[in-house]
């Protein structure tokens, strides 16, 4: 999100009575034909649908203002649509967030690091929905909290200041957050920013076992090489929805040049740049200088090939 700085309990959900463990709720996102506007009044995204369910992680992609920051505002209750409905897990978008459906991962430019507060204590504030007023954690709050920074690997911070944590360690931090929070739903704002490679993998694996354990991930990201390793499902965004289905069939070349314009790098190699016989097939590569986006193919790119992670780092 742009444009403001959130303190760290603004990015929490609101949730008052999350469910419990044995009452999981199947997870799923459904926009449909949404209007967003901000106090002047213009649209920042129009006539906005896509569905999505559960077992997936989702990359939300665009150019800088294509209104991705504002999808992920309206999906976390903080703007209303003027036009069409949110429909979270079935439900209306307060609903939702009441039952602390939705966990939101923030970009780290959002958040306000000086605020004074412990590793431990920021995950705690994904418990707050399952607290009473009064906000005393009790044995199973203590155990969803260890259990969270033990699978995102940083029990070992649980007394450091969050300010004083890398920007890897942070984003680790508030997806344990998520977990303990026990969101079927996290919403993700460009979760590679300022962070190294190896930890970049460490959050691809994480969100992939918490696909496999069921969960809907949705996540904004410029990174467009990792997305084909990680992300089943693809929405291309630039104020309204250009694309979007499984990665193999829209992640293509064709509606990213529609989404980026002018915006990415092309470099394609063909011919006798490439080949020392008559093979006919291109290499292209795609960057807006993030991860580059490799396809490889003999017409139009329909095939897409992961780029080899040691050679693009
Ligand atoms: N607080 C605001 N008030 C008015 N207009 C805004 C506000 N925030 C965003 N906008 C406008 O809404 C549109 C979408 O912006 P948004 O921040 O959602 O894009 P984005 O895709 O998240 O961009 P980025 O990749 O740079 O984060 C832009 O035209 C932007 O100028």
């Amino acid at each position: 999100m742009t444009g403001q700085v959130l303190d760290l309990a603004s990015t929490v959900s609101p949730g008052r009575a999350a469910a419990p463990a044995q009452q999981r709720v199947s997870p799923s996102i459904n926009v449909d034909r949404i209007t967003v506007s901000y106090a002047n009044g213009v649209p920042a995204i129009r006539d906005v649908s896509f569905t999505l369910g559960a077992s997936t992680i989702c990359a939300l992609v665009g150019v800088n203002g294509s209104g991705k920051s504002t999808l992920f505002k309206t999906l976390m209750g903080f703007l209303t649509p003027l036009m069409g409905e949110v429909r979270i897990a079935g439900r209306p978008v307060d609903k939702a967030l009441k039952r602390g459906l939705v966990a939101y991962v923030p970009q780290s430019e959002e958040v306000d690091w000086n605020f004074p507060v412990l590793v431990g204590d920021v995950v705690m504030m994904g418990r707050y929905g399952h607290m009473n007023f009064l906000r005393i954690p009790g044995k199973a709050d203590r155990m969803a909290v260890d259990a969270a920074l033990e699978r995102v690997g940083m029990s070992e911070f649980r007394k450091s200041q969050i300010g004083e944590l890398s920007g890897g360690q942070k984003k680790r931090v508030f997806l344990a957050r998520a977990l303990a929070q026990g969101s079927e739903i996290i919403l993700l704002d460009e979760p590679f920013t300022g962070v190294d490679v190896k930890t970049e993998s460490a959050i691809m694996d994480l969100l992939r076992s918490l696909r496999d354990d069921g969960r809907l991930m949705l996540v904004s990201t410029h990174n467009l090489g990792s997305i084909p390793d990680f992300c089943d499902q693809v929405v291309i965004i630039n104020k309204t929805v250009l694309a979007y289905g499984p990665t193999e069939t829209t992640f293509t070349e064709a509606n990213l040049a529609e989404a980026f314009g002018g915006v990415l790098r092309h470099v394609h190699l063909g011919g006798a740049e490439l080949h020392a016989d008559a093979d006919r097939r291109r290499v292209t590569v795609l960057t807006d200088d993030e991860r580059p986006l490799v396809l490889y193919g003999e017409r139009d790119h329909e095939k897409l090939v992961k780029p080899d992670r040691g050679e693009t780092d």
